[in-house]
């Protein structure tokens, strides 16, 4: 069973549907798309510039970074330079003028963590750190970049290292004294501990909150730390530092080119710069991660799509508002429209007075209303003119579609003994006696529709109670090219007219005393047996003349001879099979049609009817009453003859029994019956 939808389904889906609403959800989409994709690309580019301009920003601040250091040992070189230029064989040789030397290296001593001169054997001659100056006789003759530069005889900055005086991971700068070479002169060292600010200050910077935000890392050629913010780190390799695996990866992959033009990208979490610091090998890395120095534009960005979306709403809203305005006019004129129909407003009265296209709308509709009401008269009036027909029209009318009544006048009830308007609905086969004639109905209304003519046929009806009647039936189509359209039936009860019309055609044909046809009608069936007869066929043709008939006229009156007429007429027929022709030709003359019959069986047939003649007694008062018959006969053979020749053959023979003696039977020869035939006239 299929529950009724409760009211809130139907309200909602009322509210569901409302152009209102929809409109304000496609503005809303539209909006919110909009700004949407315009903050989107907004922020995509300006996010891209950003990005852009921060790794610009931090390779140029790695490669200030690298110009500083490489500044710096430029600077402590050129000390070293201008320390070793006094130096002489002098001091070479002579302890107490290193210590001098030493001594007056105060400026050169607070430059580096410690400065020695060592002999060209390796030999360290004398030693400058923060506890003073010694000469304990170490030796440096193995360290690689001593001998390198005694080899070399020029200035070197060393591979991070363990330094033998301070134990800390230090770099080592040399500078060649007194043209130092295998056979002579000397190096002077300056050493710088890797686990202070020796090479580079401000290693760290931290952000608001304390926490480290950016890393400068300074490593050599090989990937060991030089410097980083925690000293922990120095000589360890560059790539354990936390975001640096990557760009480290790819620098050794490459060949760890120190290429002084600096670089940055954005990977895994990280901004990584670099720039190679020329003449010392290192690279300086600058490592800051990405969440420090983007994550304020992507706060940013989430805030302006907050806001994006906000904005969006807020338009929709606005425009939601707008539209209920905009549209309330619509509303009205909606109203309005439901309260049309019979029980509703009258037609001028209660319309909104709106504006524009709803204005528009309100006048199409009225001017709409308007002409539908002068249709609806009209077709009222047309509807009363044709109730009244259908009321008083003295035939019955009807209108079928599909083979049932949809309009069916008065008149059609009456007939067929139904009350008025009792049919509507009902099949047309109910009307119908006969079901072979309802069958017939339909192909023969469609031929004659079909044909351009309209259909008429007289059927057997049948009324309510049972009764029957011949109706004459006339149908049209309502539209010839749309048989759909339905028939239009027009009917009237044609039983009496039908029967009248059989018996004038019967008296037409027969005679009244006796029943048996007349002549007229006997010269026309014989006149249609000869044109019909086939090659070869023979019929016959009886003649007969009562014998002394005038005599029962003239003894018992001329109703007693009206009697004999009738009684011979019944014996007539009945020596006869019941398709033969009888007839009485006038008078006391009558003759028989005999089809299919040759000359040997006629005269059988002849001999029978005029017994049957001589039997027929007829008691009138005190009269017995009877007549006797004289028979020509004659053979019609198939063509070459006429109802005339017929009839003269068959009445000379008739002629010549009666010259025989009556009540006898004569056949007419053929060659006399050519001659008759052939006779004028
Ligand atoms: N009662 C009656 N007599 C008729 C009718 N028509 C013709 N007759 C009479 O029938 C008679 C026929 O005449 P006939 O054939 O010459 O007389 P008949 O006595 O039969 O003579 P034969 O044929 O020579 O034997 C006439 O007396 C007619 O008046 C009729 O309709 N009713």
């Amino acid at each position: 069973m299929i529950r009724p939808r409760p009211a809130w389904v139907a309200r909602l889906r009322s509210w569901a549907g409302s152009l209102k609403l929809r409109l304000a959800l496609a503005s809303g989409v539209i909006i919110a798309l909009s700004v949407v994709v315009v903050s989107s690309l907004m922020l995509e580019r300006g996010g891209r510039h950003t990005e852009q301009a921060i790794l610009d920003s931090e390779a140029a601040n790695a490669e200030h970074l690298a110009t500083v250091l490489r500044q710096r040992i430029v600077l402590l070189q050129v000390a070293l330079r201008a320390a070793a230029a006094p130096v002489d064989a002098t001091i070479l040789t002579d302890p107490a003028a290193q210590v001098r030397y030493m001594q007056q290296r105060q400026v050169l001593a607070t430059l580096f963590a410690n400065i020695a001169l060592v002999s060209a054997d390796g030999r360290v001659l004398a030693v400058r750190d923060g506890s003073g100056i010694r000469q304990d006789g170490l030796s440096v003759a193995d360290r690689p970049y001593f001998r390198q530069t005694v080899q070399l005889g020029r200035p070197i900055v060393s591979e991070p290292m363990i330094g033998r005086l301070s134990r800390e991971p230090v770099v080592v700068l040399t500078m060649p004294v007194a043209s130092v070479g295998p056979t002579g002169g000397a190096v002077l060292l300056g050493t710088l501990r890797l686990s202070s600010h020796d090479l580079l200050a401000d290693l760290a910077a931290t952000g608001s909150d304390g926490r480290t935000v950016v890393q400068t890392v300074v490593a050599d050629a090989s990937g060991l730390i030089l410097a980083h913010p925690d000293p922990a780190m120095v000589m360890r390799p560059v790539e354990s530092v936390p975001g640096l695996q990557s760009t480290v990866a790819q620098w050794v992959r490459s060949g760890r080119p120190i290429e002084p033009l600096p670089d940055a990208v954005n990977e895994a979490g990280y901004v990584v710069a670099k720039a190679g610091v020329a003449g010392a090998d290192w690279m300086v890395f600058r490592v800051v991660s990405s969440e420090a120095l983007l994550g304020g534009f992507q706060l940013a960005v989430r805030e302006a799509l907050g806001y994006a979306a906000g904005v969006a709403l807020l338009a929709t809203g606005l425009l939601w508002w707008w539209l209920v305005r905009l549209l309330r006019p619509l509303d009205r004129l909606e109203e309005r429209a439901r309260a049309l129909g019979p029980d509703g407003l009258p037609l001028e009265e209660g319309w909104p007075d709106a504006p524009g296209e709803v204005g528009e709308l309100e006048l199409a509709l009225r001017d709409s209303l308007r002409a539908q009401a002068r249709v609806e008269a009209s077709n009222a009036s047309l509807l009363d003119k044709l109730r009244s027909v259908m009321s008083t029209a003295p035939m019955g009318l009807a209108f079928t579609r599909a083979r049932h009544f949809e309009v069916v006048s008065d008149e059609w009830c009456r007939l067929l003994g139904y009350p008025v308007g009792a049919l509507v609905g009902e099949p047309a086969r109910l009307i119908y006696a006969s079901e072979a004639d309802y069958e017939q109905v339909g192909p023969d209304v469609a031929d004659a529709f079909a044909a351009g003519r309209p259909f008429v046929g007289d059927f057997e009806f049948l009324r309510r109670d049972g009764g029957r009647f011949i109706g004459e039936l006339h149908g049209r189509p309502v539209n010839v090219s749309d048989a759909a359209a339905g028939t239009i039936w027009l009917l009237r009860d044609v039983t009496d007219e039908r029967e009248a019309h059989r018996e004038l055609a019967w008296t037409a044909n027969h005679d009244a005393l006796t029943g048996l046809v007349n002549r007229r009608h006997f010269e026309h069936e014989l006149a249609r047996l000869l044109a019909h007869m086939q090659p070869g066929m023979t019929a016959a043709a009886l003649f007969i003349d009562l014998d002394r008939f005038k005599q029962v006229n003239d003894s018992a009156g001329h109703a007693a001879g009206d009697q004999v007429l009738r009684e011979v007429a019944q014996a007539l027929a009945a020596s006869v099979r019941r398709d033969e022709l009888v007839a009485r030709l006038g008078g006391d003359e009558f003759a028989i049609v005999l089809g299919a019959c040759d000359l040997a069986a006629a005269e059988r047939i002849a001999h029978k009817v005029r017994l049957a003649v001589e039997q027929v007694i007829v008691r009138w008062g005190e009269h017995e009453l009877s007549v006797g018959a004289s028979v020509g006969v004659v053979e019609i053979p198939a063509g070459g003859v006429d109802v005339a020749g017929v009839l003269n053959g068959a009445d000379l023979a008739c002629y010549e029994a009666k010259q025989a003696g009556r009540n006898a039977v004569r056949t007419g020869s053929l060659p006399s019956l050519r001659l008759v035939t052939s006779r004028p006239g």
